[in-house]
């Protein structure tokens, strides 16, 4: 039985070698990330010097919390290194994110980074995306559009709920959970989703992954 909180621990730890005095670093979401960003707060106590750009307004409090110096996002030219994790990976580095909601700010920050390293456990792996439901982002005005138009594209979809009633994410758009069964092709339905009016971003990360450190029982494997 595969012990998948300390898997994510040990890739977390990996990731965080990578970091260097000086960098800005890109601080993802979701509990993979809290692990490492827990993680560079150590780092940071202990006097390694970097700036946090974090991709949420969960990790900014987190990061806040532990001390880590932040920087904003627009006096920056790029971002050194990310550390974020994903729902699904493959090992040609595409990945399925934003399960926890923060795919926006996710992608943003992973566009900008000149090293985009994701941490996961060894459940994440697949052989290809879609079991994950894919989380589209979408302005609450396109809804019930997009609901058609991810139809006819072959999927179905359910706007996110909460215990609030609709989720929102901290831009204030709407969560679709679509099932695209298998995907075959990833970038494909990628570029139809940017295609669609009202769709803010979607959960298809494709060539932005520079590698995926997984954590493989007490040790680590590394993709990319
Ligand atoms: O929106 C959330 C992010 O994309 C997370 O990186 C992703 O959902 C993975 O989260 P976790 O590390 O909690 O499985």
């Amino acid at each position: 039985m595969r012990d998948f909180e300390s898997e994510k621990r040990t890739a977390a730890r990996e990731a965080v070698k990578f970091l260097k005095d000086g960098m800005i670093v890109g601080l993802g979401s979701g509990s993979s990330s809290t692990l490492a960003i827990r993680e560079i707060g150590e780092l940071v106590k202990n006097g390694l010097s970097i700036k946090g750009i974090p991709t949420s307004d969960k990790t900014k409090e987190l990061a806040e919390s532990l001390g880590i110096p932040l920087i904003d996002i627009h006096t920056v030219d790029a971002i050194d290194i990310t550390i974020d994790g994903a729902d699904e990976f493959t090992t040609e580095l595409m990945l399925i994110k934003g399960g926890g909601g923060a795919l926006l700010k996710e992608k943003i920050v992973a566009s900008l980074s000149r090293e985009e390293i994701i941490i996961a456990d060894s459940s994440k792996k697949v052989a290809f995306l879609g079991k994950f439901k894919l989380p589209v982002e979408v302005i609450p005005f396109a809804s019930a559009y997009v609901l058609g138009a991810l139809a006819k594209l072959g999927g179905t979809g359910e706007i996110r709920k909460d215990s609030a009633g609709y989720y929102r994410t901290d831009e204030g758009n709407y969560i679709i959970d679509a099932d695209f069964g298998l995907i075959e092709d990833p970038a494909s339905l990628a570029g139809k989703l940017d295609h669609i009016t009202g769709v803010v971003e979607h959960g298809l990360f494709i060539q932005l992954a520079s590698k995926v450190i997984m954590g493989d029982g007490e040790g680590v494997m590394v993709y990319g």
